[in-house]
C-alpha cells in the first residue's frame, strides 16, 4: 500500500534518508497513486488555482506509464494513469456537484514537446518546418504564455484523449539500450479552463452567453463561439444570466519529462547522443532552478532564479515557484543495477520539495453585464 513519508536507501556502508509525501511501492495501482496523489489537485483546479504534475526519473522507470501521457482509448482502465483520471473527474464534478452550478466552462488542450531545445506543436497542422513556430513570451505581469501554439477547443472527456493520443502519437520517440520505445523529449500536456461564475444573479431577462475569451470590462461577449461545456448551467441560468460574472481562468501542465539518465548508460551515439546532452542540460537546467527556489535566500530576489537558461525552464516559469501548485512524480527503478540512478533522482526529488510557493485563485476583476 502506499504509505506517508521517507524512503532510505543503501549505498555501500551509507544509508541515506530521503523524505517524500507519499512513497509508493512497486504494486502500487495506477487508481491508487492518482486517488493519493493527484485527485484533491483536480479540485484546486476547478477553484482557479495553476496547477503542475512533473513526472522525473530515469529512461523506462514509469513515467509515461504513471502520467498516462500516451493513453488512447484502446489502454485499459487498470493501466490508465494520471491524465486520463484527472480528466474524468473533472468533466464528472463539473457536471455533478452543486458548487459548479452556476457556472459557464470553456476549456482548450494544447500539446507542446521540447525536442533538442526546440519547441513542437504536437497538436498542429503541417510536417517538421512547415508547423507555425512556438515562441515563448512574457506579458507585463511576468505571465508566461506561448505564441503560436494550436490550443483546441474540448467539451469532454473523450474529445481530451483523442487529442492525448493524437499528440502522442507525434512525439519523438527513440530507441536506447535502456528502453526500446524510449521517450526522448519533454512533453507538456496542457489544460487551460476559463470559468464564468455568476455572482448577485439578478434573474431576469437575458439570454445565454457563451465565452471564449475573457470579457472586456463594461462590454458585453458577443457571439458564441465556444460551445458550454457544462451544460447544466446553461439549463440552471436559463433565460437569466443577467448580473455579475467573473472570470477564472486556471492551467493545468502535466510534465512527462525525459529520462533522467546518465548519457553513458545508455550507450548512446549519433543524434541518440546529441539528444541526450540536450535532455541533461534542460534537467541540470530545471534542477538549478528548483535549487535556487529551494533556497529561501535566493527564492526572494527572483532575479537570480535561472529560468533562461533552457526552454524547459522558461516555459515552466510560472509554474515553477510561481502562481501554481505543483506536484513531481520521482519514478524509480527497484533493481539494484539502477542504483545509482535512483539515488539521483531521489536528490533531485528531494531538492524540489524544498520549494514552497505562494499560490492564489486566477480571478479577474468582477464584471457587470446589463442585457
Ligand atoms: N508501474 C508499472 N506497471 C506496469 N508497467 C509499467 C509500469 N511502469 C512502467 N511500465 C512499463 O514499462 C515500460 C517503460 O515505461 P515508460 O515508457 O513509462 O518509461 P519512461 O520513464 O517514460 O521512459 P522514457 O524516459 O524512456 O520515455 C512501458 O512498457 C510501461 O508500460
Amino acid at each position: 500500500m502506499p504509505s506517508e513519508g521517507a524512503t532510505s536507501v543503501q549505498v555501500g556502508d551509507k544509508r541515506q534518508i530521503y523524505n517524500f509525501d507519499h512513497v509508493f511501492p512497486p504494486e502500487t495501482t495506477q487508481q491508487q497513486v492518482y486517488e493519493r496523489a493527484v485527485e484533491n489537485l483536480v479540485d484546486k483546479f476547478l477553484e482557479g488555482y495553476n496547477v503542475t504534475i512533473l513526472a522525473y526519473g530515469q529512461t523506462s522507470s514509469g513515467k509515461t506509464h504513471t502520467m498516462g501521457t500516451a493513453d488512447n482509448a484502446s489502454v485499459p482502465y487498470h493501466n490508465k494513469g494520471i491524465i486520463p483520471r484527472a480528466m474524468a473527474t473533472l468533466f464528472s464534478t463539473m457536471n455533478t456537484s452543486s458548487l459548479y452550478l452556476n457556472r459557464k466552462f470553456s476549456m482548450k488542450v494544447s500539446f507542446i514537446e521540447i525536442y533538442n531545445e526546440d519547441l513542437i506543436d504536437l497538436l498542429g497542422e503541417g510536417e517538421g518546418e512547415s508547423r507555425p513556430q512556438v515562441m515563448i513570451r512574457e506579458d507585463s505581469k511576468g505571465n508566461i504564455y506561448w505564441s503560436g501554439l494550436q490550443e483546441v477547443q474540448v467539451n469532454n472527456v473523450d474529445e481530451v484523449i483523442a487529442y492525448l493520443a493524437r499528440g502522442s502519437l507525434n512525439r519523438q520517440v527513440g530507441a536506447t539500450d535502456m528502453n526500446a520505445k524510449s521517450s526522448r523529449s519533454h512533453a507538456i500536456f496542457s489544460l487551460t479552463m476559463s470559468q464564468q461564475k455568476l455572482v448577485n444573479h439578478n434573474g431576469h431577462n437575458g439570454h445565454n452567453n457563451y465565452y471564449s475569451k475573457s470579457p472586456t470590462p463594461g462590454s458585453r461577449p458577443t457571439t458564441p463561439s465556444s460551445r458550454l461545456v457544462n451544460s447544466r448551467a446553461n439549463s440552471r441560468l436559463g433565460d437569466t444570466d443577467d448580473g455579475d460574472w467573473i472570470t477564472i481562468t486556471s492551467k493545468f501542465h502535466f510534465v512527462d519529462l525525459a529520462g533522467s539518465e546518465r548519457l553513458k548508460r545508455t550507450a548512446a551515439s549519433g543524434d541518440r547522443a546529441k539528444e541526450g546532452i540536450s535532455i541533461n542540460s534542460g534537467l541540470l537546467a530545471l534542477g538549478n532552478v528548483i535549487s535556487a527556489l529551494g533556497d529561501p535566500t535566493k527564492a526572494k530576489h527572483t532575479t537570480h532564479i535561472p529560468y533562461r537558461d533552457s526552454k524547459l525552464t522558461r516555459l515552466l516559469q510560472d509554474s515553477l515557484g510561481g502562481n501554481a501548485q505543483t506536484l513531481m512524480i520521482a519514478c524509480i527503478s527497484p533493481a539494484e543495477f539502477n542504483l545509482n540512478e535512483t539515488v539521483n533522482t531521489l536528490k533531485y526529488a528531494n531538492r524540489a520539495r524544498n520549494i514552497k510557493n505562494l499560490a492564489s485563485v486566477n480571478q479577474e476583476e468582477s464584471v457587470k453585464f446589463q442585457i
